[in-house]
């Protein structure tokens, strides 16, 4: 039935969530991934136990955090589906599933969540349109299309909202779009702007392209952005450049593998900073930075960290209006960088390991990166950031020239003929990595013997550190300080999704969908015989877990 007493969600509660709240894609505009509620802590959290679950009757990959708004959860699953839960009890108020067309394939079938605001939310949907819902029935408000799924355009992000505006970006790098982020008046469904990540004829940055390269060239936007309300600027993400070998669109390629600072009123871009020129390896820089307040060399700065899929550790310096390089060291092994240029903060490439047009081209970390989007979390208590990483893998591909075709997979290279080669001999593959982003120095280091690690990752004020992401189904904590293993739960399936932890009545909940799907079970299925000790099969089929401290 329908929510009576809804909590209206406000610029100023977005702003300064109540600690029991979840209600951002990382909890807060900073995208830091924590919790500041210690009720579960090292010293109990041993007495863990499922308090609900709840199925979501879909397959494929369960990836969002549950949304959490003073008692109400929603949740967002594959195939266009968000479910309405109490989140103290697991009953269902409502559900809406979207009738996806019967002639959509999706190439990445999944969904990162579901925006808050007033009392609406909205989801944006792989057929491309961002869909407005009352939160207080699951009834569609309106329905906006975004661009033409036909064409190999669609959206797997939770969308951003900023002081009523409805922020989305694209998906569709594989398939040759050029691509954009947009905003919607979140109360009409109204476009109110749109901004190409790639620049068009007049605008700087178009220079970096050759031809018209510009207008297939890639720079979809599939991940929620984050926000600094005092500059009042959005940082997104940008992903590959398209198709994947570089030698087939010439050039720096702005703002491909990028992070673009936009302004939320008028998606104006106000600056941006490239993380590696001419994109080469499908490696989108599409996970937004955490802006995190920094002490180094006895001066504090405002920064921008992310480790990147390309394998680097980035530091930035955020200014209103400018984006520095601070540091870039690689946090897994890289064959395709040899360092980073001090003054320009552009990685310097090792030609061989680039794939180009006509060869096979070896290449490490693999396509997935040294961390591809699942996030990683910062903790302002530990003063570290936890990355979920993957070290020991490589991979190839030989280039090939292909006709685009718009709807259809352009990649530059057969499907078929993607590897993903595990080193020989290498002793463990995922690695839960906790880095000081001051000094550059890793902390401590969770192997993972026999499995990629393909989840979010989240901190709490407890000092834990909540992870899945791996083939064997467990749900893990770790002691944020140590990296010492304080808890495990075996799960229904694998967990690729973000855990999150809220508060209803006084008590502290910890939460996370589980259900593998999408490019966790690609890796999985290129690995599956290779690997000794590999899970073969990993069961699909998406459940909502819900954990809370045993009251005995
Ligand atoms: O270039 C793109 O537009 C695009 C989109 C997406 C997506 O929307 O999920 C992924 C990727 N690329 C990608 O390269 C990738 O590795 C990937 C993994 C996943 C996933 O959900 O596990 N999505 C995507
Ligand atoms: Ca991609």
């Amino acid at each position: 039935g329908p929510i009576e007493n809804y909590s209206s969600v406000t610029s100023a509660r977005l702003e300064n969530p109540e600690p029991g709240n979840w209600m951002l894609y990382r909890r807060t505009y900073d995208g830091q991934g924590f919790s500041p509620l210690n009720q579960i802590n090292t010293s109990n959290v041993k007495d863990l136990k499922p308090a609900w679950t709840f199925s979501t009757g879909v397959l494929e990959g369960h990836e969002a955090p549950p949304i959490v708004n003073n008692g109400v959860m929603f949740v967002a699953t594959p195939m266009g589906q968000v479910i309405a839960l109490n989140a103290k009890t697991g009953e269902e108020y409502w559900r809406y599933k979207r009738q996806l067309p019967d002639d959509l394939f999706q190439l990445h079938p999944t969904s990162r969540g579901v925006g808050l605001w007033e009392d609406k939310l909205y989801l944006a949907t792989t057929d491309d349109h961002v869909v407005a819902l009352d939160a207080k029935t699951g009834k569609v408000v309106w329905d906006t299309k975004v661009q033409d799924y036909k064409k190999g355009q669609y959206m797997t992000l939770m969308p951003l909202v900023v002081d009523g505006k409805v922020i989305v970006g694209g998906s569709g790098g594989e398939f040759g779009v050029r691509g954009y982020v947009v905003g919607f008046d979140a109360n009409s469904g109204k476009e109110l702007w749109r901004t190409f990540t790639i620049p068009g004829e007049g605008e700087p940055g178009h220079e970096t392209w050759s031809g018209d390269d510009w207008k297939s060239g890639g720079g979809s936007a599939w991940m929620t952005g984050t926000y600094d309300r005092d500059t009042k600027t959005v940082y997104w993400g940008v992903g590959n450049a398209a198709p994947w070998p570089g030698s087939m669109h010439p050039g720096d390629n702005l703002y491909t593998s990028s992070v673009i600072a936009l302004d939320p009123d008028n998606g104006k871009i106000k600056t941006h900073f490239q993380y590696h020129q001419n994109d080469s390896w499908d490696w989108d820089e599409v996970d937004a930075p955490m802006l995190i307040d920094m002490q180094r060399d006895g001066k504090s700065f405002k920064s921008l960290v992310h480790p990147g899929r390309d394998a680097i550790f980035w530091v930035l310096e955020r200014k209103a209006d400018k984006i520095n390089y601070v540091a870039g060291w690689p946090f897994v092994k890289t064959n395709v960088w040899k360092g980073v240029e001090a003054e320009t903060g552009r990685p310097i490439l090792d030609p061989e390991h680039k794939p180009v047009l006509g060869k096979r081209v070896e290449f490490c970390p693999s396509l997935w990166g040294g961390k591809d989007w699942p996030s990683a979390a910062y903790s302002p208590n530990t003063k570290l950031v936890y990355v979920p990483a993957n070290e020991n893998f490589c991979g190839g591909f030989t280039g090939e020239k292909q006709p685009l075709v718009p709807g259809q997979l352009w990649l530059g290279t057969k499907p078929e003929d993607i590897g993903l080669t595990p080193a020989p001999n290498a002793d463990h593959f995922g690695e839960l990595q906790a880095w000081d982003p001051v000094t550059g120095k890793k902390v401590w280091q969770h192997d993972y013997k026999t499995s990629q690690l393909f989840g979010a990752v989240t901190a709490t004020a407890g000092d834990l550190v909540l992870a899945g992401g791996t083939n064997d189904r467990a749900f893990r904590i770790f002691n944020a300080k140590t990296g010492e293993l304080l808890w495990e739960q075996k799960t229904n399936s694998g967990i690729m999704a973000m855990p999150m932890s809220y508060e209803v009545d006084g008590t502290q909940y910890i939460a996370v969908q589980s259900g593998w799907g999408v490019d966790a079970q690609r890796i999985q299925d290129a690995l599956a015989g290779k690997v000794k000790g590999f899970e073969n099969n990993v069961p699909q089929g998406g459940v909502i877990w819900v954990f809370a401290l045993d009251k005995k």
